[in-house]
């Protein structure tokens, strides 16, 4: 008998179709439902991106009304969430705190004891806007919690990403602060068959409900080789402290053997498309506040890395710095990235249901041969 072909972490395996995004690495580009995610990050809202990605196609003017004024009515937390952070240690990595609470929110969705409503297309739709309205408020909470800081209430004359830096920092920063943050929640919504989408994906393939396909998206999301990169980012920034440094920092750490987050991709070998984007809104943000020294820094890993491994970064790379620029913890970093791809995951997982196959892989045995008890 001949072995079996084996795609360790399934590296160039297609497990399936999707309408939902593109990601095209020889020609550099990504897609979503169609649209190059630059175009979208230049002229569209995140409400839109949102509602792009769950229905096939941008809203009309009167759709985007309803979709916003929905959206602004499901933002407050309830008490019981409140409880359940509170019941976490500030000191608990904020990607344990997101995971628990949007976990309890299954349990208090009264609908789902239905079995029948699990899968129910319009209450599923009402599920991932509710998710999609929370996550930024449980966001904000975890990180006013750690600063010891009281919660921000919600506020519905302000658009998501305006709401979800007032309810953080207690004030709407410049437009230009806005914007960049809009952009970084574009640009981190969808990416196909990621690893944490993957998991949502393989969830609901058992007929699961929306939470749960969620909160096992958090969990694979929070890992450093995917989403926690972005914080891995800074936390190597702090270590280099200076752009004069970086080489020796960098040559220290390949030597042992260290992975460099924010570099490199599964797919994207030659560059990730949404980077050019991102770092526009870094050096934006860093002229805003006199950061130079970010860029320098930023420059002078990236070209080591050029020259030393010719590995490019990701999107995690600009984007770590960005979010230090606009004032959020680094360990809040990854709980913003999941706020984002919440909109791709419950995408993914509303496509799963509409075309469900069970997601049950093989594998080869290698260990030992049958043997049995001696007694
Ligand atoms: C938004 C996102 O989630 S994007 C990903 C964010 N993750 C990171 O930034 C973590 C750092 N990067 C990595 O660990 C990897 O590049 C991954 C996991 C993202 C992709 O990995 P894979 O496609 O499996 O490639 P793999 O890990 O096999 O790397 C191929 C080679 O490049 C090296 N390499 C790849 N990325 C890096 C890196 N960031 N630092 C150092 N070496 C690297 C590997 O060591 C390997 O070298 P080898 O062939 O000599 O053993
Ligand atoms: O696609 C991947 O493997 C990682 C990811 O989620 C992204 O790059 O946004």
């Amino acid at each position: 008998m001949t072995d079996p072909e084996i795609h360790k972490g399934l590296a160039g395996v297609v497990v399936d179709t999707t309408t939902i995004s593109s990601v095209n690495p020889q020609t550099n580009s990504l897609l979503y439902r169609g649209y190059p995610v630059q175009e979208l990050a230049a002229h569209c809202s995140f409400e839109e991106v949102a509602y792009l990605l769950w229905h096939g196609e941008l809203p009309t003017p009167e759709q985007l009304v309803a979709f916003e004024s929905l959206e602004r009515s499901l933002r407050r937390l309830d008490d019981r969430t409140r409880r359940a952070l509170d019941d976490i240690p500030a000191s608990a990595h904020p990607m344990d705190a997101l995971r628990t609470a949007v976990s309890q929110l299954g349990g208090l969705d009264a609908t789902l004891q239905q079995p029948d409503s699990i899968l129910d297309p319009e209450l599923n739709e009402g599920r991932a806007l509710y998710l999609f309205a929370q996550l930024p408020a449980i966001v904000a909470y975890i990180q006013r919690r750690r600063r010891g800081l009281d919660p921000v209430e919600p506020r519905d004359d302000l658009d998501y990403s305006r709401n979800f830096l007032w309810m953080t920092f207690g004030e709407v920063p410049d437009d230009v602060v806005v914007d960049a943050f809009r952009v970084s929640l574009v640009l981190y919504a969808e990416h196909s068959f990621n690893a944490s989408t993957f998991t949502a994906r393989v969830i609901a393939s058992t007929l699961s409900d929306v939470y749960s396909a969620v909160t096992g998206a958090i969990g694979a999301l929070k890992g450093p080789l995917h989403g926690g990169a972005n914080e891995a980012v800074m936390h190597a920034f702090e270590e280099i402290r200076t752009a004069d440094r970086a080489e020796e920092w960098l040559d220290a750490a390949l030597a042992e053997k260290r992975k460099i987050m924010g570099f490199g991709h599964r797919v994207y070998k030659n560059g990730d498309s949404r980077v050019p984007t991102m770092h526009a809104s870094l050096v934006v943000l860093a002229d805003h506040y006199d950061r130079r020294d970010l860029l320098d820094l930023y420059d002078a890993l990236e070209n080591a890395m050029g020259e030393r491994k010719n590995i490019k970064p990701n999107l995690d790379y600009p984007s770590g710095p960005a979010y230090n620029l606009m004032g959020f913890d680094t360990e809040t970093f990854t709980p913003l990235f999941a706020a984002a791809r919440v909109t791709g995951w419950t995408a993914h997982v509303f496509e799963q249901y509409a075309a469900n196959s069970l997601i049950r892989p093989l594998s080869q045995y290698t260990g030992p041969a049958e043997r049995h008890l001696e007694r």
